[in-house]
């Protein structure tokens, strides 16, 4: 079985030993991947039960093997690594890009992980209406076709982002901007909230919106 898995893994290697000094250097590697959020970096081409193995093998030369949140992460698309997803911090949320929301895996944030991220999206409120969480936040514009030009700005932005915010734009100048993931409630029939929303509400944050905006009174 050892054999088979040097050969299989690391063609080359003569004995086990010599896998070990290799996984044991590339548990050194997994150690800098963690802080880097990248996940264990391992060729594409291994086989499912290898994993254990590794991470046996890593126990087993007092390496932890660190198991990320998986409320924690979220999967960049901007893959700098050649053929390898790398997993950001909550932090990365302007240069990660929203994934598709079609997939039945797809599963509400937890109130835990929705409150971390909300420190990442200066200005938005988290709500909680008919038990489905979104982000909301609202602004007044300097006039109702002000209002339209910075619905068209930020719908730019969800195109090109692939989510899409609801707009609101009510009393001629009161706009709201609510973003939750519908596809949750159909798909989960719960929650509301991915991380796909707090990437967009991150990134409607850097837009220049401030010449459609009515002054703040001042305080
Ligand atoms: C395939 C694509 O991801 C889906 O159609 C998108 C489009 N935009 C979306 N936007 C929002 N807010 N929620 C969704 O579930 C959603 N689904």
């Amino acid at each position: 079985m050892c054999r088979k898995i040097d050969e299989e893994i690391f063609p080359g290697t003569h004995n086990i030993l010599q896998a070990a000094k290799i996984l044991t250097a590339l548990g050194h590697f997994y150690q800098m991947n963690r802080f880097l959020q990248l996940p264990l970096l391992s060729p594409p081409n291994l086989k499912a039960p290898f994993a254990p193995f590794f991470q046996g093998l890593l126990r087993s030369h007092g390496r932890h093997v660190f198991e990320i949140p998986k409320d924690q992460v979220g999967v960049s698309s901007n893959n700098s690594v050649p053929r390898f997803r790398t997993y950001c911090t909550s932090k990365d949320l302007l240069i990660k890009k929203c994934v598709p929301c079609n997939t039945k895996e797809l599963r509400p944030m937890t109130d835990g992980a929705a409150d971390s991220l909300m420190l990442q999206v200066a200005g938005w409120n988290l709500v909680k209406e008919d038990g489905i969480m979104k982000l909301r936040q609202s602004w007044k514009v300097k006039s109702f076709t002000k209002g339209l030009e910075f619905f068209k700005i930020i719908a730019d932005l969800a195109e090109s982002e692939g989510h899409h915010p609801d707009l609101h734009l009510v009393g001629w100048n009161n706009v709201t901007i609510e973003i939750w993931t519908h596809a949750v409630v159909i798909y989960a029939h719960a929650g509301g909230l991915t991380e796909n929303d707090f990437i967009l509400a991150a990134k409607i944050n850097k837009l220049p919106l401030d010449h459609l905006l009515r002054r703040k009174a001042a305080e």
